[in-house]
């Protein structure tokens, strides 16, 4: 599935018309329900190739860790991480972070916590204040992490891109922005 295809994935199966509420305060009156997509391997699977094929190579220095906040990471970087071992590529581990730190057992805040220094390239699915990027990026930034680079299905044009691009000093992609769904437009 190419780029076409994706983003026609998107406005047949995550496109949400009606007043909603978001996850940063206000409401709007559009909705990327993006989780029907990155819970659908048809979808997934040429995502997890984007990242591999075109943001990864593309990030100096290159990354050695993917990472981000549950939930909208999850299963971005569990697909990224699979095709890039079935694919005998280097990018084969991935780190969470949780929306507050277990209270049991491990009592994780960052699952899967790689040793200090390595180039993240933090996925996630949607873009609209940044919030719940920068949350996990403080978090990585704070465990001894860098941020390579940060990648998401869509960015909603909303500013928060270009102020994660200026908090992080790292390039920001997203496969598709709002302007790329005419749909929205009546
Ligand atoms: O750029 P922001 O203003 O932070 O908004 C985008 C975030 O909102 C949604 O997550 P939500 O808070 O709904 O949580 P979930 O992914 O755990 O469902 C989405 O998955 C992004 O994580
Ligand atoms: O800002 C949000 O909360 C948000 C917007 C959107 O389009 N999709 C989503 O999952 N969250």
């Amino acid at each position: 599935m190419k780029h076409k295809k994706m983003r026609q994935f998107l406005a047949d199966h995550c496109l949400l018309a009606g007043e909603i509420q978001l996850s940063g305060g206000g409401t709007a009156n559009f909705y990327f329900d993006c989780k029907r997509a990155t819970l659908n391997g048809e979808f997934l699977t040429p995502l997890a190739d984007w990242l591999l094929d075109e943001v990864a190579p593309a990030l100096s220095p290159s990354p050695t860790l993917i990472g981000g906040p549950t939930l909208g990471a999850d299963f971005i970087a569990a697909a990224a991480i699979m095709r890039a071992t079935q694919r005998n590529l280097p990018l084969c581990r991935a780190s969470i972070v949780r929306k507050e730190a277990k209270k049991h057992g491990t009592k994780s805040l960052i699952e899967n916590e790689q040793p200090s220094g390595q180039q993240v390239l933090v996925v996630e699915d949607v873009i609209t204040t940044g919030g719940s990027i920068a949350y996990a990026c403080d978090e990585l930034l704070a465990a001894g992490h860098k941020i390579a680079g940060i990648a998401a299905i869509i960015d909603r044009e909303a500013g928060g891109k270009q102020k994660l691009e200026t908090q992080y000093n790292a390039p920001v992609m997203a496969l598709f922005t709002k302007s790329d769904f005419p749909e929205l437009n009546g």
